[in-house]
């Protein structure tokens, strides 16, 4: 086909109406549809021209696949795509949010609420560019993220995947978008996808909108609130986003004011694309129009005209994709939706496909699969831990700071749930969508990190679980304990006691007891902190969800760097205190949002 559409000194636009005008209804449909990976044949992605194909968290060709087993399975799926009747490549999508977290060996990130705590924005855009390396590597070309939820309630499952309480601190860290993408040049015109080239990604900015905003923080509930704060409080990071050149935004599970976000016409359409000016394409979340309906998938016909018309350009389907074709055509056939309105979704899908350079490109760049965990990944991973890391208490007097720790002690204890748990250090969304536990990947655990810091002469002696025996029977110089949150995802995260798990306030009691004591609280967000128990410790440091690079800790406990994090949620007293805001009658919080302790001022 020797066409305008085929030739990439062309612009954009015209490349996408000259291949608009040349498709069926058929594959104009086909490309507004998202399957996973296995259900994804060669025979339906050719003869349907299947849009974009996406890995469910954790989904890969087989337990501990590497990038190069990754790229050989997209490309196959590529090359399907490019033999269908117009050769439109396909984009494949996952869930790389913190680093390309699904792989073996890839560079795991601190999940965004440690990333907050820093608020570096240049970190977390050095930290997008790092991650769309390595994504590409596995032949990938879509990442779902950044996820620039504001989290009002730490009773939310998905606390951990938002950067802040804070609109600004959000707004801030959604620089991630440039480094994903690529820096827009001058000039570019705004709202329009932008995407540098074959060591970018295309990004997503979600859930659209105020996914964390819900009552009590239950997942995908109701947020209820005036348009005004709406739009002040969770709408102003999709306006950070789209001035960088977002390619697409998902739609949230959760609804406003009663109405779901993924049937709400008013906010999809008439405020993100017509008054905000978003050219990218808006895309469903998983099932998002299954979950329209009750009993779910329930009407299924009617969700889709409902979806499709309130501005929905890509379906998620992903499994019931011939149900969604089948539907969707009857749909326009019988004229309940426009081929305006699939003519716009699939404009959007062709354009955002056109600025990733994938007609020109279509598949993986295999001399980017040496960047995969590199060092200077992993050197980047260890400083943004540096950076999350918030010091809560740093010794019983402020004149006798506790920390930093000596590093030739006599003698250590480390225990802990979270001392040797590389699984549990990366938290959920880690090589399977609810996280896992134990050696999970390549990286380094905060006991591995501690031997590596002291001195050869130091004995380093371990205990997850520590007997009275090991404690009375010793004489340690001081106690690291570090206890925390097992992985989680979504609604299985959600909590509404939020005590810290499998005991670890006694693991903390019975240690801080005999042994000066340093906490290492290793969690998606604030925990319950008893002020018996905190007065009972000598030093508290919050380190979130780090991810692989354990050191990352060790080089600021041990004093070769200054704490800079500040904390990013405020540290509730008590869970009946929830949620804390900024009204009048709101409770005064533990630790205030912004707190944090260093080693030279104090606070
Ligand atoms: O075991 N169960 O009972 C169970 C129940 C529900 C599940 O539901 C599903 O789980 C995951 C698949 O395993 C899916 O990722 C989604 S989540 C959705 O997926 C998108 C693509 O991954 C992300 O970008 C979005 O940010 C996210 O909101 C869904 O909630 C899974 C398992």
């Amino acid at each position: 086909m020797n066409c305008v559409c085929q030739n990439p000194v062309e612009p954009i636009e015209a490349r996408v109406k000259d291949l608009l005008s040349r498709m069926t209804l058929k594959e104009k449909i086909g490309q507004m549809t998202q399957i996973e990976r296995r259900v994804a044949t060669s025979s339906a992605i050719k003869n349907l021209s299947i849009g974009s194909i996406l890995s469910a968290g954790g989904s890969g060709p087989f337990e501990n696949a590497l990038s190069s087993d990754w790229a050989d399975m997209v490309d196959g799926f590529q090359n399907s795509a490019l033999e269908s009747r117009l050769g439109i490549p396909l984009i494949y999508g996952i869930d790389a949010v913190h680093g390309n977290n699904s792989i073996y060996g890839a560079t795991i990130f601190p999940h965004n609420i440690g990333l907050g705590a820093s608020r570096d924005a240049d970190l977390a855009e050095r930290i997008g560019a790092a991650t769309a390396l390595e994504v590409r590597a596995s032949g990938t070309h879509y990442t779902f993220a950044p996820c620039v939820a504001v989290c009002k309630d730490p009773r939310w499952g998905r606390c951990y995947e938002s950067y802040s309480e804070d609109t600004e601190v959000v707004r801030k860290m959604t620089s991630i978008v440039s480094g994903l993408q690529g820096q827009p040049p001058e000039g570019h015109p705004r709202g329009y996808p932008f995407v540098a080239g074959r060591n970018n990604v295309i990004a997503c900015a979600k859930h659209f909108v105020g996914d964390g905003g819900t009552d009590n923080g239950v997942n995908e509930e109701d947020t209820k609130t005036s348009y005004e704060d709406l739009e002040r409080t969770h709408m102003t990071p999709y306006l950070d986003c789209i001035s960088q050149g977002i390619s697409t935004v998902m739609a949230s599970y959760s609804s406003w004011n009663g109405r779901k976000l993924h049937v709400d016409h008013f906010l999809l359409t008439e405020v993100l694309k017509e008054k905000l000016g978003f050219k990218g394409f808006l895309i469903s979340d998983w099932e998002g129009l299954d979950r329209l309906s009750h009993p779910r998938g329930s009407n299924y016909r009617s969700s889709i005209a409902s979806a499709i018309n309130a501005g929905i350009d890509m379906v998620m389907v992903p499994f019931r994709f011939e149900q969604f074709l089948q539907d969707l055509t009857f749909l326009v056939e019988s004229g309940e939706v426009s081929i305006t309105r699939i003519d716009d979704a699939v404009e959007r899908i062709l354009r955002v496909k056109f600025a990733a350079g994938l007609f020109e490109h279509p598949l993986s760049d295999r001399s980017l699969l040496d960047k995969v965990g590199c060092k200077l990944h992993r050197d980047l991973a260890r400083e943004a831990v540096r950076k999350s890391l918030v010091l809560l208490k740093n010794g019983r007097d402020p004149s006798k700071p506790f920390l930093p720790l000596n590093k030739i002690p006599q003698s250590i204890l480390v225990a802990g749930t979270h001392a040797d748990n590389l699984g549990y250090q990366c938290g959920g969304w880690t090589k399977k969508w609810n996280g896992c536990s134990g050696k999970i990947t390549i990286g380094t655990t905060l006991l591995e990190a501690v031997k590596e810091a002291v001195g050869v002469e130091t004995e380093v002696i371990y205990e997850q679980h520590p007997s009275k025996d090991t404690i009375e029977h010793n004489e340690f110089s001081f106690a690291i304990v570090a206890v925390g949150e097992e992985p989680y995802a979504e609604t299985f995260g959600d909590n509404s006691e939020l005590v810290i798990p499998m005991n670890g306030a006694d693991i903390i009691s019975l240690v801080a007891e005999k042994i000066p004591t340093l906490v290492i609280l290793i969690s998606g967000r604030p925990l319950v902190l008893e002020p018996w128990l905190l007065e009972k410790i000598d030093a508290l440091v919050a380190a979130w969800l780090p991810g692989s690079e354990g050191q990352g800790i060790t080089d600021v406990i041990f004093g070769d760097h200054d704490f800079k994090g500040r904390l990013p949620v405020s540290w509730f007293k008590s869970v009946e205190h929830l949620p804390i805001s900024n009204r009048v009658n709101s409770h005064d919080p533990m630790f205030p949002l912004g707190f944090g302790l260093t080693y030279n001022k104090g606070e």
